[in-house]
This record gives C-alpha cells, sequence and structure tokens, in this order.
C-alpha cells in the first residue's frame, strides 16, 4: 500500500513540504546557534586578550598588534550575516547590517591595519573595547535566544547598552580616521595621481573626509533602527521594517 507521500496526494505533498520546512528550520537553528556561540567566543578571546596585554604592559601602547589577527579574522567573518538576511535566515534589514558590517570591515583593514603610526591611539583602544562589548553582549544574546535560555539581564543589555556604546563607538571611529589624515595625506596611498594609464585620479585624502562626513546621515539610521528594535523587543511594540 502507497504512503500518502508516495501516491502524490494533495495531503502528501503537503506533509512533504512540512518535512522539508522544518529540516530547513532545524538546520538554519543550528548554524546560527554554531555561528553566534564561535562569535561570542571569539570576541572573548579578544576581550581577554586586551585585559591580559594591559595587565602585563601597564599601557595600550602595542595592544592593537598584539590583538589584530584576531580582530581581523572575526570582524571580516561578521560579512556572513548580511548572507544571512539577504537569504532570509534571520528577520532584519540587510542595509542596514550591510552599512554596520562595511563600516567595521573598512575601519580594521583599511584605516586601521594598512595605517601603522595611528594604531596607538587612545580612538582605535576606545572603538576596539565598545565593540568588544557590544559584539559578546550582541552574540550572546542570539545565541541564549535561540537556545530559549535567554536571561533578562542579556536581553537588557543587549537593547540598552549601545545607547550609550554606539555614539562612544562613532566618537572612537570619527578621531581615528581624523588622526590618519596627516599619514594618508603625506604618504599619497590608495590614491591615483594623473597622469596616468587608466586616466583617473582618486584620492584617498578626501575619500576619508567623504567618509567621515557619511556618518552624519548614516550613524541616525542605524541608531534609530536599533531604537525601534528596542521598542520592539523591551516594550512589544509592533513595528514593520521594509529594507527600502
Ligand atoms: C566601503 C566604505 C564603507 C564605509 C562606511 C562608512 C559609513 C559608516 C556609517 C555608520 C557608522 C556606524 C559606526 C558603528 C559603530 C559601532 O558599531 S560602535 C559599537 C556599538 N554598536 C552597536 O551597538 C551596534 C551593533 N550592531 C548591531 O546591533 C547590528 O549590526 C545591527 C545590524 C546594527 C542591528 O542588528 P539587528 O539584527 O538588525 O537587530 P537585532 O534586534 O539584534 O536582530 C533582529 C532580528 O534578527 C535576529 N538576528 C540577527 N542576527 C542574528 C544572528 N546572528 N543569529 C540569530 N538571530 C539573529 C534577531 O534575533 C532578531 O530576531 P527577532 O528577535 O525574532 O526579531
Amino acid at each position: 500500500m502507497a504512503s500518502s507521500e508516495e501516491d502524490g496526494t494533495v495531503e502528501g505533498k503537503e506533509n512533504n513540504n512540512i518535512k522539508k520546512k522544518k529540516m530547513k528550520s532545524t538546520l538554519a537553528t543550528a548554524w546560527l546557534t554554531f555561528y553566534n556561540i564561535a562569535m561570542t567566543a571569539g570576541w572573548l578571546v579578544l576581550a581577554l586578550a586586551m585585559i591580559r596585554f594591559y595587565i602585563h604592559k601597564g599601557t595600550h601602547r602595542g595592544l592593537y598588534r598584539s590583538i589584530a589577527r584576531t580582530l581581523k579574522f572575526f570582524q571580516t567573518f561578521a560579512l556572513v550575516e548580511v548572507g544571512h538576511c539577504a537569504i532570509g535566515l534571520v528577520k532584519t534589514s540587510v542595509i542596514v547590517t550591510g552599512v554596520q558590517v562595511c563600516s567595521r570591515i573598512f575601519m580594521v583593514w583599511f584605516i586601521t591595519n594598512s595605517i601603522r603610526q595611528i594604531q596607538n591611539e587612545e580612538s582605535v583602544i576606545l572603538f576596539l573595547v565598545v565593540w568588544t562589548v557590544t559584539e559578546i553582549t550582541r552574540y550572546s544574546y542570539y545565541t541564549f535566544n535561540l537556545l530559549n535560555l535567554l536571561p533578562y539581564f542579556i536581553k537588557w543589555a543587549r537593547y540598552n547598552l549601545f545607547i550609550v556604546l554606539y555614539p562612544l563607538g562613532v566618537v572612537g571611529e570619527l578621531f581615528t580616521i581624523y588622526a590618519a589624515l596627516p599619514f594618508v595625506r603625506r604618504s599619497g596611498m590608495y590614491s591615483m595621481r594623473l597622469p596616468n594609464k587608466y586616466n583617473v585620479s582618486f584620492d584617498y585624502y578626501y575619500c576619508l573626509i567623504i567618509v567621515m562626513l557619511s556618518y552624519i546621515p548614516l550613524f541616525p539610521q542605524l541608531f534609530f533602527h536599533m531604537l525601534r528594535q528596542r521598542r520592539r523587543v523591551l516594550h512589544g511594540e509592533v513595528i514593520v521594517e521594509k529594507d527600502d
């Protein structure tokens, strides 16, 4: 006797689709749980390395170089999250996540890692500490949320600490870019002067000034997105976000 799935009835096909959706959901949850645990662990390793460096050396000078490899790996790996949004694995804005992740990767690779002279700036330590506290909170929130074991203090931290940490992080990033300007101007790094075989000129110095100015319209978008998330999660407001 053929089972209902095999006899091709409407009910059988529906059962098959339900089984496929359940399998996809289980795989998605398993992947996201693994990803968030790994990212929580990575940022915790970074935090412990920074604390150990400061206790051992008694100064922040040289701290960036001591954690650069770990930072570059875990911050770059966060690009995966743009994919999570794009394929619908998580319900959040691709644009907001993309701007957030790209701004971090830009800061790590095209500013701090590229210009050694600014790596000991206090502003670098400021954004590193802020990023680390933020990401440990964020990824542990996602992890416990997926495991249905979410302590309230982590939920509270996830949707309240950003109110202070976000502006602090932006200050650290902007001061770091500002500190880099003289070195970029003097070295002409990442720039192309005319004449050249491409007949194109590009000045990284002015690009950085544009990036700094772009914080003015872009940061509020991210910050207000987090405030909307905060109202939704902590106060149960129904908020419809479209990926405009
Ligand atoms: C090429 C040059 C580029 C240069 C660009 C320059 C312009 C720069 C302008 C912008 C300046 C930004 C500067 C940034 C500074 C800092 O970051 S300082 C540190 C402080 N920062 C923060 O606090 C923000 C941290 N970032 C985030 O929170 C995110 O990146 C976010 C995208 C901004 C917001 O996250 P989002 O996911 O949208 O909100 P949540 O409420 O956390 O989640 C929504 C739902 O999605 C689920 N989810 C998301 N990710 C996951 C995951 N990994 N695993 C599982 N689930 C996930 C989450 O659970 C929510 O689901 P529901 O609860 O069911 O709704």
